[in-house]
């Protein structure tokens, strides 16, 4: 039973499973659980002499801590070997003798397995154990579980947390498993982010191998936090003993722990309850303490984590739902495409449709332009008075539309050359100018703006050939060739246009983009709704172009070094790439963008840009990143290349525009 409604949310997170203890009465586990109000049970797998608990907090240096608490004999159910472990099986008849080690797969339904189920990977075993008969067991009894999980295909299995400080051998186990893996996604629990980290490294950051994260009472800082939610973390295991008690006596979460919860609900993580019921409720069943009427008879058949589950139901469902725009957008998160290239290709109708659907950009150019004849003309002058505007890459019109409205607004008089070198889009522009009657005021000129030869020149100068990053759809180059007509103290809307970059951890892009198992993927940068990432650090800005440029030495090649430092309390990260934005003035106080901290509300145009690096650099705590990126100028083509310096030199990547180039 899902966590209830959330207007727009699809995913997982609806779904919260409960951890259970080893019982080989599967069906019983499941009934009771799935009765109980849960989605699905994390249960054992296999018959193992010994059980461990192992719990994971939250450390001061932000590191997740793992405590092994004791060694506890598990009585195991009759009809199998107490003390069933493989290497008591003597060698000669190992390969030919096979113990039971679980129950039958009949016990449950194929589709109860696969959707009900998430294996629990036997806690004793350590695979980097001195012990070598310890080693060799725990090896044998790991791929035996996971060939079992594989078997029933259970959606995931929770593999126990590495032992100790290094995991050199239990990586290299389950590397060799995933390699095999087709259905199956193995979960990984792990006890600090570094030890997460190098496990992935040894497994190659394999796109099935993921995360469970352990959330206990206390919780690091919130930036040592945030770098989880670039990485694969599947689950958030929550325990009883998290919850505190509120004043009816009802579990529930420090507003910290709500507002993690409501994180892990937005990136699609699924909570698993876990541990005894620390609470004594004496009636009533709300964990948010509505008024709720349960008798004490149904209160005997709930499951004894019901209120638990109520409370996190509660959470889940109280989460602001998204807006209608983010809704919209759900298809694209995190989905790679390749920037537009509205230069050397010839955008579609429907793409122009989705710009103009876009009624805040169009609203922003309004108000510039607006400001713009308002400075430009004065009161008295208004009715006697022409001004002539260009809007330079006109599309189907929707900036012609909104300088006009300008001018009505502000009651100056217009004359508009609506230049397009799109002949598709110039058809569209020629029935808008009848259907609306603009003949007389507007005059349609099908051609490049770099090589039109103007009647007239402009007082004012519109366009929008505006990239996720500002210049990397040509617009300084195309704008260079337009400034030609503009007068000498004309008007360029926008006045200039400026780039932002920040390193990101995202290891869903990361593993998106080596699918393709190519160089020319990692050297491409991507357009794309970025969602699962932490952003490191504050972004920095990259290039400014400002325009009208009359400067002789003008050059639209460009280089900058960048340094970001992360926050103290973050700990180590890893780098999988750069997120990139841009801000434009439109016109004095009018910027339209898309940079984080200063976007414009609402608007949907543009997604940021990712630029890859080949291999995600591991940066340690406390010390800074150095990254480089060029803007290059050719006859034919303008291309970014990239690279690191600090703290390892990653290679220059795509260099002289080998892989990817956007032509003039
Ligand atoms: C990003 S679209 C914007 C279209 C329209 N202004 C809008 O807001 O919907 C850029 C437009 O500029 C046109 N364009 C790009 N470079 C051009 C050039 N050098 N000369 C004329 N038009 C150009 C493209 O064909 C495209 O229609």
């Amino acid at each position: 039973m899902p966590l209830g409604d959330n207007l727009g949310d699809k995913s997982d997170s609806r779904y919260c499973g409960v951890e259970t203890e080893f019982n080989d009465d599967m069906p019983h586990v499941l009934s009771c659980n799935v009765n109980g109000g849960f989605d699905f049970v994390v249960a054992p797998l296999g018959f193992s002499k010994l059980k461990m608990f192992a719990f994971t907090k939250f450390d001061k240096t932000g590191c997740l801590l793992i405590h092994y608490l004791d060694v506890e004999k598990l009585q195991a159910a009759e009809h199998m070997e107490p003390g069933y472990r493989p290497s008591l099986i003597d060698k000669a008849s190992r390969d030919s003798t096979v113990l039971p080690f679980a129950g039958s797969d009949l016990v449950l339904s194929p589709s109860q397995w696969s959707s009900h189920v998430v294996g629990k990977i036997s806690s004793w075993i350590d695979l980097d154990s001195e012990d070598d008969i310890l080693r060799v067991d725990s090896e044998i009894t790991l791929k035996q579980e996971l060939a079992w999980a594989s078997h029933l295909s259970l959606q995931a299995c929770l593999l126990p947390t590495p032992k100790g400080t290094s995991c050199g051998n239990y990586a290299r186990c389950v590397n060799q498993i995933l390699q095999n893996l087709n259905n199956m996604q193995a979960v990984e629990l792990t006890d600090s982010w570094e030890l997460w980290n190098s496990f992935r490294v040894l497994c190659e950051h394999h796109s099935q191998l993921s995360i469970a994260l352990d959330v206990l009472s206390s919780l690091p800082s919130a930036n040592s936090i945030g770098r989880w939610f670039g990485e694969p973390v599947k689950a958030a295991i929550v325990h009883t003993d998290t919850f505190i008690t509120n004043a009816r006596g009802y579990p529930c979460l420090s507003k910290r722990h709500q507002n993690l919860l409501s994180r892990f609900f937005y990136y699609s993580i699924q909570i698993v309850l876990s541990g005894k019921p620390v609470h004594k409720l004496s009636g009533g069943n709300s964990a948010a303490g509505a008024d709720h009427s349960d008798n004490y008879a149904q209160q005997a058949q709930r499951h004894p984590l019901r209120s638990y589950l109520d409370y996190v139901g509660y959470l889940y469902q109280k989460m602001e739902p998204l807006p209608e725009q983010e809704r919209f957008e759900l298809g694209y998160r995190d989905f790679l495409q390749s920037p537009l290239q509205p230069l050397m290709d010839n955008l579609e109708a429907q793409t122009y449709e989705t710009f103009e659907k876009d009624s805040v950009k169009y609203i922003q150019y309004q108000r510039a332009v607006s400001k713009a004849l308002v400075d430009r003309i004065s009161d008295e002058n208004a009715s006697t008075t022409t001004v002539v505007l260009m809007v330079v890459g006109a599309g189907r019109g929707p900036l012609v539309r909104a300088s006009l409205q300008a001018a009505e607004e502000t009651g100056r008089k217009l004359k508009v050359y609506a230049v397009e070198k799109n002949p598709n889009a110039v058809v569209t522009l020629h029935s808008l100018v009848k259907l609306e009657g603009w003949e007389n005021v507007v005059t349609i000129i099908s051609s490049d703006m770099r090589c039109w030869d103007a009647p007239e020149k402009a007082d004012i100068l519109v366009s929008e050939l505006l990239g996720s990053f500002g210049d990397n759809e040509l617009s300084p180059e195309c704008l260079d060739g337009a400034e030609r007509f503009l007068k000498p103290d004309g008007i360029s809307i926008p006045s200039s246009y400026t780039s932002f970059i920040q390193p990101v951890t995202t290891s869903k892009l990361y593993n998106d983009v080596k699918l393709h198992k190519d160089l020319l993927h990692f050297e491409t940068a991507y357009v794309v709704k970025l969602h699962r990432l932490a952003r490191l650090s504050p972004s920095q800005s990259v290039f400014t172009f400002t325009h009208p440029n009359y400067s002789p030495n003008r050059s639209n090649q460009r280089y900058k070094k960048l340094r970001f430092e992360m926050p103290n309390d973050t700990g180590s990260t890893i780098v999988h790439g750069f997120a990139g934005y841009f801000d434009a003035i439109l016109y004095k106080d009018v910027h339209l963008g898309i940079e984080p901290s200063t976007a414009t509300p609402n608007m949907f145009s543009w997604f940021p840009i990712f630029f890859p690096l080949r291999s995600p650099v591991y940066v340690k705590a406390g010390s800074p990143l150095e990254f480089h990126i060029w803007r290059c100028c050719g006859n034919t083509k303008v291309w970014y290349e990239w690279c690191v310096t600090s703290p390892t030199s990653s290679p220059i990547h795509n260099s002289n525009g080998r892989s990817y180039w956007v032509g003039l």
